[in-house]
């Protein structure tokens, strides 16, 4: 990213500092070049340390920055608005919301401003420059479109979707982050109890869940596909599979993407 940027996230929690390792990671800007803000600032110190910018002041980071980053809960979104308004100038400021279950409309209505949106849902592999992220705007230009997805390739792959599909997106790519690392984990408990310390389990369960995504994306292929060819006829797989599916495997997490869908989508009640 050119150093013409400066980028402010208000709001560092989980995901405002994983996307700001993310881009400093990935090289595009530099900690010089981002202000992360939050109310208990003292706990920002090893970042600033790093060389990080680092206040509780939302309304000086946003005077000092280009693009401006939501990354507060949605219940905390209005009163963090109402307190950047005075320093935020429509004309120059590009935000990027990735607050679940509000839309650029909203932001723009509780503002009273102009201003241009785009929301992005990015998930915590972020941090190591492996996120899904989706981005969608209702009125932004192609120019920030283009802008907002390159910076988001960086740290992952980045799709453009209408906005409606942002709550699901939400489901499948930021809440699925968990949802596959509690596989994993089942998979690994599986494992310490036919024989491998869990360290053990742990590693052989990660590194097999990496190959079967691996097999999908590098290979373009369907998931039935591969499973085809570990299920030997008689075999001990096509057993434990269907074990699993008796008890609602497909199911408990289809039901859970769902319910995680409709709750994204009322995490925000608009003024
Ligand atoms: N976690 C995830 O994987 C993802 C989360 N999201 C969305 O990102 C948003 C943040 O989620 P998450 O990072 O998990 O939440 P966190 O609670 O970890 O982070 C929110 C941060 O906002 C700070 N904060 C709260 N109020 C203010 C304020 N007025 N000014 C400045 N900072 C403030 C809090 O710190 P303090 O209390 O010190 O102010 C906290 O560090 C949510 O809307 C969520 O839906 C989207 C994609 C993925
Ligand atoms: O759990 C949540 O509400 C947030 C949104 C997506 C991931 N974490």
């Amino acid at each position: 990213m050119d150093q013409q940027h400066h980028i402010a996230i208000l709001g560092s929690g989980n995901i405002g500092l994983a996307l700001a390792k993310g881009l400093v990671k990935a090289g595009i800007f530099m900690p010089q070049q981002i202000t992360l803000t939050r109310r208990n600032v003292a706990a920002l110190s090893a970042l600033a340390a790093d060389g990080y910018n680092v206040t509780a002041n939302n309304a000086e980071a946003v005077s000092s920055a280009t693009i401006v980053v939501l990354a507060i809960l949605p219940q905390q979104l209005n009163k963090l608005l109402d307190e950047v308004r005075p320093s935020t100038d429509a004309a120059r400021h590009l935000f990027i919301s990735v607050v679940s279950g509000v839309s650029c409309q909203d932001i723009r209505s509780h503002m009273g401003l102009d201003v241009q949106v785009i929301r992005a849902m990015p998930n915590t592999a972020i941090s190591i420059g492996h996120s899904m992220t989706c981005i969608a705007s209702d009125k932004a230009s192609e120019a920030n479109m283009s802008l907002v997805k390159s910076l988001f390739d960086t740290v992952g792959v980045s799709i453009q979707i209408n906005e409606e599909l942002m709550t699901s997106a939400t489901a499948l790519c930021a809440c699925g982050i968990a949802f596959f690392l509690r596989s994993i984990r089942a998979a690994s408990q599986g494992g310490t109890e036919i024989g491998f310390h869990a360290h053990d389990a742990l590693k052989m369960a990660a590194q097999t869940a990496k190959g079967a995504a691996d097999l999908l994306l590098q290979l373009a292929s369907h998931p039935e596909q591969e499973i085809d060819k570990v299920t030997s006829p008689k075999g001990c797989t096509i057993a434990g599979l269907n074990e699993m599916e008796h008890n609602g495997f497909s199911s408990a997490m289809i039901k859970g993407i769902k319910l995680s869908a409709e709750k994204a989508g009322a995490l925000y009640k608009a003024d």
